[in-house]
């Protein structure tokens, strides 16, 4: 190999890999201008024993005999060092390589990560070594992949404030409690991390895991879009629901064939959403009930504790949330609001579908949840009436009418700019158009429009069969009671969770509600209305 001494100008040298004899590369101190080096597959035992040449980039000694690094402070150009397979015990030596951004150590026998701080590292590959703890590893701000698979770690602590990091592999150590997610789960970059191989329960994590590979990379940190808002807020309930023993809500458990039925009316605060989900309850009984949220807000004078709202003290709505009980939760007004598992649970138990009402964000929220609600939006189509009307109520300020007003548009162009993001859209916020909206809701729910909502007519039919009732085919009128005419209303016996029929009454209003989507505007559509102010 010394005959290359004399090629003082060669740049790069291919394949000196795979001469499985080679045992020193002194020859290299000959080539100055040398940029990869790449000694693979050798029996060389000392390591960088040449003179530095200047641009050196890229160094591959892999598969080869070294036990021991030394301080590389005069390979200045170093970007990228693979060192796997060989037998070196600790890192050291790298410190002042300032450029080195790709480090991979593989299959050596290091115990203890050290000698790292403040490198530019992008890509750190540890993987099959002696690893028991993630350590050294805090001033790595550009650390982007972190393979630490096949070691002995049992805790994620150490990986917290690397907010770069998208990608880590953690596949075969020794993790074994679910709590450990916690500190991960602010890593707002993190979209891949593996935990295959590892004690813990590994279903347990699949949906954490799977949410992490599907989520946006990119956040922006000062003016997150709703969507990076609620994939967060998604999580953080995830992590601590995750953290909390399993418990099998049965009722709701999302089945092969259709989710669990609900619907969910969004819309400004004030816009008569809530009183419609109550008026829906009440008039299609036999089908949805009212999923109550909990809310920190007093009660306006009227509302009653487990009938409008769990009204609950801050503190206690912090413990829910540590304590993993919410599906998801949102700020409105400096007050707090959130849906719990439970409340739907309670719901879904009866044999019903849950009803509830909600802004934007929630709405936004529940999208990334195994829930798959159908969406109706009310939207005050006037805005000086939809004003006129809050004050009307006499329960706000100037300041919160003019910020519930400021939404509107918010809505209206969440509908314009995401066609199909609501399911249908209904007009509202006047006397008149409240009762329009009502009957619009009446007929989406109670018509034949529940089968054209459905699109799905073999598995209403065939559910409908199930329980003894034919199909009927014929438009129904606003002024009948609604859900009897539809489908006869079941008997007592079919709502006890004991009785077979339970269970296909509760299949048939699933395949009302699990189908495809309608076009995004019905119901009192803008025409209807008369509208001039808010174009959605
Ligand atoms: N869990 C939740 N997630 C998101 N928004 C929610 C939740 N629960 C309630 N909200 C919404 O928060 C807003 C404020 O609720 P609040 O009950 O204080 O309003 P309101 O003045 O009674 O108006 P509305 O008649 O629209 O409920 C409403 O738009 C309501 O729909």
């Amino acid at each position: 190999i010394s005959v290359l001494s004399s090629y003082i100008h060669l740049q790069n040298v291919f394949n000196w890999s795979n001469f499985s004899c080679l045992l020193d590369l002194s020859c290299v101190s000959n080539m100055p201008s040398l940029v990869t080096l790449d000694a693979c597959h050798n029996e060389i035992s000392n390591f960088f024993e040449f003179q530095p040449p200047k641009n050196l980039k890229e160094v591959k000694f892999s598969h080869n005999r070294m036990t021991k690094m030394k301080d590389l402070g005069e390979y200045l150009s170093l970007c990228k060092l693979d060192l796997d397979y060989n037998s070196f015990s600790e890192i050291s030596g790298l410190q002042q390589c300032c450029k080195l951004t790709h480090l991979s150590l593989a299959h050596n026998k290091i115990s203890r990560i050290s000698d790292l701080d403040s490198l530019p590292l992008k890509h750190l590959c540890l993987r099959g070594n002696q690893l028991e703890k993630i350590e050294g590893l805090e001033n790595l701000k550009s650390l982007q992949v972190l393979d630490l698979s096949l070691n002995r770690i049992a805790s994620l602590s150490g990986l917290q404030n690397l907010h770069m990091l998208g990608l880590i592999n953690l596949e075969k150590n020794q993790i074994s409690e679910i709590q450990e997610c916690k500190h991960i789960y602010n890593l707002s970059s993190l979209r891949d991390l593996s935990l295959v191989g590892n004690p813990v329960v590994y279903s347990a994590l699949m949906p954490l895991d799977y949410y992490l590979s599907t989520q946006v990379a990119s956040v922006n940190k000062y003016d997150p879009p709703l969507e990076v808002v609620a994939a967060r807020e998604h999580m953080t309930h995830l992590v601590y629901q995750l953290m909390q023993p399993q418990v099998l809500f049965d009722s709701t458990l999302p089945s092969a064939d259709s989710p669990y039925p609900m619907l969910v009316l969004t819309g400004p605060q004030g816009c008569g959403k809530r009183e419609l989900a109550h008026r829906l309850c009440q008039e299609f009984s036999e089908y949805f009930a009212y999923g109550i949220c909990h809310t920190t807000r007093q009660p306006y004078f009227g509302e009653e504790n487990g009938i409008d709202y769990h009204f609950v003290s801050e503190e206690d709505f912090k413990d829910m949330v540590h304590m993993g009980k919410f599906i998801q939760t949102m700020s409105y007004g400096g007050h707090s609001y959130g849906l719990s598992r439970e409340a739907i649970e309670q719901v879904a138990q009866e044999g019903l579908a849950s009803c509830v009402h909600m802004e934007l964000e929630g709405v936004f929220s529940l999208k990334n949840t195994y829930f798959e609600p159908r969406y109706i939006l009310l939207i005050p189509t006037q805005l000086e009436k939809y004003r006129d009307h809050l004050t009307g109520r006499g329960l706000y300020t100037a300041v919160q009418i003019d910020a519930a007003v400021s939404r509107v548009e918010l809505y209206a162009n969440t509908n314009r700019q995401r066609p199909g993001f609501f399911d249908n859209v209904i007009a509202c916020g006047t006397e008149l158009n409240y009762f329009l909206a009502f009957v619009a809701l009446w007929e989406l729910i109670s018509s034949r429009r529940i089968s054209n909502l459905t699109h799905n007519k073999h598995a209403v039919s065939a559910s409908l069969a199930a329980t003894g009732h034919e199909p009927e085919d014929k438009p129904l009128s606003p002024v009948s009671r609604s859900g009897k005419e539809i489908l006869a209303s079941p008997s007592l016996n079919a709502l006890d969770p004991s009785n077979p029929s339970y269970r296909s009454y509760f299949t048939r209003i699933q395949a009302e509600l699990s189908s495809h989507k309608t076009p995004a505007v019905s119901g009192c559509s803008k025409s209807d209305t008369n509208s001039t102010e808010v174009e959605f």
